[in-house]
């Protein structure tokens, strides 16, 4: 009996991306998850489910091995870390940038700067890197918001057309990081289920491959 492979799904943006790259591939959701409330998922291939959860708890799923397989933005794994799981393909979606952003033409002159963000660990790392003594101060979202309501000197955010930003009088500063869509891999799954995952890996890789070598419209 062929063993059962769990591929975990960000819901949301990267989902949007993520299905017509897995159609590609020749994975399909065996209903539409769009007209459910379920969570998980049969395939059109017998050994694989999807489960589709929120993109920051794609890591810890993998990485404990209630899933074989996830995919997640660079931006959760940067913050979450890797222990435990291996990252073998961009899937080149969901581009973005990681970055700082302030109150436009209000450079902070301070020693100590307040920093808000969801990536507290990423923010940490980053202005340490710096010797930048940074107070880090998490928020679950609308980080534009703190800067303009004096909650933060700074945030640390993704950056894609600079719109939310430019919107909220702020602009981007510092690049952290370039941002994509990745596949992770369990390590363990990786050793125990490598009959099943090589051939899913390659179909994955040829779908990004052909992404890549057909003309833009
Ligand atoms: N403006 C953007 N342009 C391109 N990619 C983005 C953009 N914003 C976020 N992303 C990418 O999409 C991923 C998911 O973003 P999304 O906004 O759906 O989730 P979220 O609301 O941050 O997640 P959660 O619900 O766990 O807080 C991010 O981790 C990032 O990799
Ligand atoms: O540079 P832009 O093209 O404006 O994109 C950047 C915005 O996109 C993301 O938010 P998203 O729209 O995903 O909303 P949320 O994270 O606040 O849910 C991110 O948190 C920024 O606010």
């Amino acid at each position: 009996m062929s063993k059962q492979l769990i591929l975990a799904l960000s819901k949301g943006r990267i989902l949007d991306e993520t299905l017509p790259l897995l159609a590609d591939a020749g994975i399909a959701p065996a209903e539409d998850l769009g007209k459910s409330r379920k969570l998980l998922f049969d395939t059109n291939l017998p050994n694989v489910k999807l489960v589709i959860i929120r993109a920051t708890d794609v890591p810890t799923y993998v990485q404990l091995g209630a899933a074989d397989m996830g995919i997640a933005g660079k931006d959760v794994l940067l913050e979450h870390g890797v222990e435990g799981l291996y990252e073998p393909l961009d899937l080149e979606i969901a581009r973005c940038k990681l970055m700082t952003a302030g109150v436009t033409g209000q450079l902070p002159a301070k020693a100590r700067l307040r920093v808000a963000t969801k990536f507290v660990n990423v923010a940490r790392r980053y202005y340490a890197e710096q010797g930048i003594q940074a107070e880090v101060i998490k928020l679950y979202g609308a980080m534009e918001l703190a800067p303009l309501m004096n909650l933060a000197d700074e945030i640390v955010d993704i950056v894609d057309t600079g719109n939310t930003l430019r919107a909220n009088g702020m602009e981007p500063r510092e690049l952290i990081a370039h941002i994509s869509t990745r596949l992770v891999v369990n390590k363990a799954s990786m050793t125990m289920k490598h009959d099943q995952i090589k051939p899913l890996l390659t179909r994955l890789e040829e779908a990004v491959k052909k992404r890549q070598t057909q003309p833009i419209e």
